[in-house]
């Protein structure tokens, strides 16, 4: 069935290049903005999750290597970095039409489970499109990355999303045998294909972890030309089930 209201997190695999710093894939960032448009042009609903991708993957992983430890200048210095691929994707979206307002996850989240994500879910009911990202917060125990996966997840519940769809660079997950699952769980085996580049959150088990706790019925794991495919219902990439 179509998606009334979606959820849709766009992966850094998709929207960057993870294994060159801050290189934004504009091909992809385009298509997807083309993407979100349609969907929303023919009745759609939808809010947004970027990843960090080359931005803040690499900066995280950066500080940690030189200084050990994400203290308040660093923590600065990654939610800048964030605020520079928002920036990015806000352009893109906007060209194409989408009324998209950003919303630093920094403001809203005070740990890497704990958001606050009213204004996002207020700005969906007013027929704005919010956006939001991973990013890093500084808690008691020093600098933490929230990654947008969790937040993606933790939003399509509170929305009451009908789909939850994650886009990134594969045709969806790769199980044991190499080829691509129709359905998989966070108890199944899967391949390890990762690439080069950096990932601080967890790739892709950590990704089926979150998608599987968001407990929504439609929630898909995308490469990012089949967003729309997704978004209007068809049985594309791989189904993420608890
Ligand atoms: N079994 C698998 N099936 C598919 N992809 C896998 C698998 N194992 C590892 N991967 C890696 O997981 C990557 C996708 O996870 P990743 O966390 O990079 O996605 P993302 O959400 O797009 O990125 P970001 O966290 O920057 O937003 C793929 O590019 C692939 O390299
Ligand atoms: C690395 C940072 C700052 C954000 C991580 O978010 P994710 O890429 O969605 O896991």
């Amino acid at each position: 069935m179509r998606c009334n209201l979606a959820v849709v997190k766009l992966g850094g695999s998709a929207i960057t290049d993870k294994s060159s710093p801050e290189t934004v894939r504009w091909d992809v960032l385009e298509s997807l903005s083309a993407q979100v448009a349609s969907y929303l042009k023919a009745g759609g609903r939808l809010a947004l999750v970027h990843g960090g991708g080359s931005f803040g993957h690499y900066i995280v992983s950066r500080l940690l290597s030189e200084r050990g430890r994400l203290g308040p200048s660093e923590v600065s210095e990654v939610q800048r970095e964030m605020l520079l691929l928002g920036i990015t994707v806000v352009n893109s979206l906007l060209s194409h039409g989408v009324p998209v307002s950003l919303h630093a996850a920094h403001s809203m989240c005070v740990g890497e489970r704990s958001c606050e994500l009213t204004p996002m879910l207020r700005d969906l009911a007013a027929g704005l499109t919010p956006l939001t990202y991973g990013d890093a917060v500084l808690t008691e125990r020093g600098g933490v990355v929230v990654s947008g996966d969790t937040i993606a997840s933790m939003l399509a519940s509170e929305a009451k999303a009908d789909c939850l769809i994650y886009v990134s660079d594969v045709d969806g997950v790769i199980g044991p045998e190499g080829k691509v699952l129709r359905v998989v769980s966070p108890r199944d085996e899967i391949a390890d294909i990762t690439k080069r580049g950096v990932d601080v959150t967890g790739s892709m088990k950590g990704k089926i972890a979150e998608a599987a706790s968001a407990k929504v019925a439609n929630t898909r794991i995308v490469r990012w030309d089949s967003l729309l495919r997704a978004l209007n219902g068809e049985e594309v990439g791989t189904r993420v089930v608890p």
